[in-house]
């Protein structure tokens, strides 16, 4: 039984939505992660599922990332675990041979764009206190080569790295503008929105589509596939560095600070 995923028959025959439930900001914890990874693959087994909506079940955070206590203070043999499931849930996702339409109500940092990022089509609420992109270097930390490659793959090389670079957090118009999201809709249709280009894409035979999607994706999950254990050690090593723990304390302590 799943806590932090609630999975849902959608209102339209074979697309369930796919809500996150993780109070109170929806962070990708590890036992989320897991949940996440499970959902996935019941839907990816299930015949009768032809397409996924991904939202949350609280509109205001989409998701709020990785979890930054999953990342702080933790051991070496911790961050390996934390990382291997978070390069799991990316693979999930990205290869998906479901429709995957992110309907986004709610802010949408980092991981949380990562995971909207892999989805076929991203519908964003029409709320200027909402915002999108992979903001890694404010928290001075580095996107790795996967989140960079995810983004490249959809916003194109020039637009990625001045993104990437600056950590910029972009509100739905200029989202938009930028191509890290495909449509912005006033957030009272989010979910019909998303319904309705879930039924355009479902209109496409599905195993013309997958073969595509195969196509286009296969040469950047293969890069994560063949280098996984690299990756995970390079993680480990760079997460548990001092000075990287500092940035991510002071990053967390200001977060808490805010309320004060
Ligand atoms: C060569 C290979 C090398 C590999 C290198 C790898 C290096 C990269 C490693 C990691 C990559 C990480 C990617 C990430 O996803 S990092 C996380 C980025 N996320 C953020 O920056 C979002 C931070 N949060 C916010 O901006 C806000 O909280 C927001 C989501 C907008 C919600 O705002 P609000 O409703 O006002 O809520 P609060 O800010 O008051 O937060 C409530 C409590 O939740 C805690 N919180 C918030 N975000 C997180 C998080 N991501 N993880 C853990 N906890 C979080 C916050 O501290 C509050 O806690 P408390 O109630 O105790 O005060």
């Amino acid at each position: 039984m799943s806590h932090r995923v609630l999975v849902e028959a959608g209102p339209a025959a074979g697309v369930a939505v796919l809500k996150f439930r993780n109070p109170p900001v929806n962070a990708l914890s590890l036992e989320m992660l897991m949940e996440l990874v499970i959902s996935l693959e019941k839907l990816e087994n299930d015949k009768a599922v032809r397409g996924i909506v991904i939202t949350a079940e609280n509109p205001g955070i989409f998701l709020a990332g990785l979890d930054l206590t999953e990342m702080c203070g933790r051991n070496p043999a911790h961050y390996a675990k934390y990382w291997e499931a978070v390069q799991e849930l990316w693979l999930r996702l990205y290869q998906s041979s479901k429709v995957l339409v992110a309907a986004i109500n709610g802010a949408c940092p980092a991981g949380g764009c990562l995971a909207s990022l892999t989805c076929d089509y991203r519908v964003m609420a029409d709320n200027p206190k909402y915002t999108i992109g992979l903001n890694e270097t404010q928290l001075g930390i580095i996107a790795p080569f996967w989140f960079k490659d995810t983004l490249v793959n959809t916003v194109g090389h020039r637009a990625a790295e001045q993104a990437l670079q600056l950590g910029t957090l972009f509100p739905p118009a200029k989202a938009l503008q930028v191509g890290i999201v495909d449509q912005v809709v006033p957030e009272e249709q989010l979910q019909s929105a998303a319904l309705s280009v879930m039924a355009q894409w479902l209109a496409i035979p599905d195993h013309a589509r997958q073969l595509t999607k195969t196509m286009m994706r296969k040469p950047t999950v293969d890069q994560l596939v063949k280098q996984r254990e690299a990756d995970i050690q390079s993680f480990v090593g760079l997460i548990s560095q001092d000075s990287i723990q500092r940035a991510l304390q002071t990053y967390l302590q200001k977060l808490r600070q805010k309320k004060g």
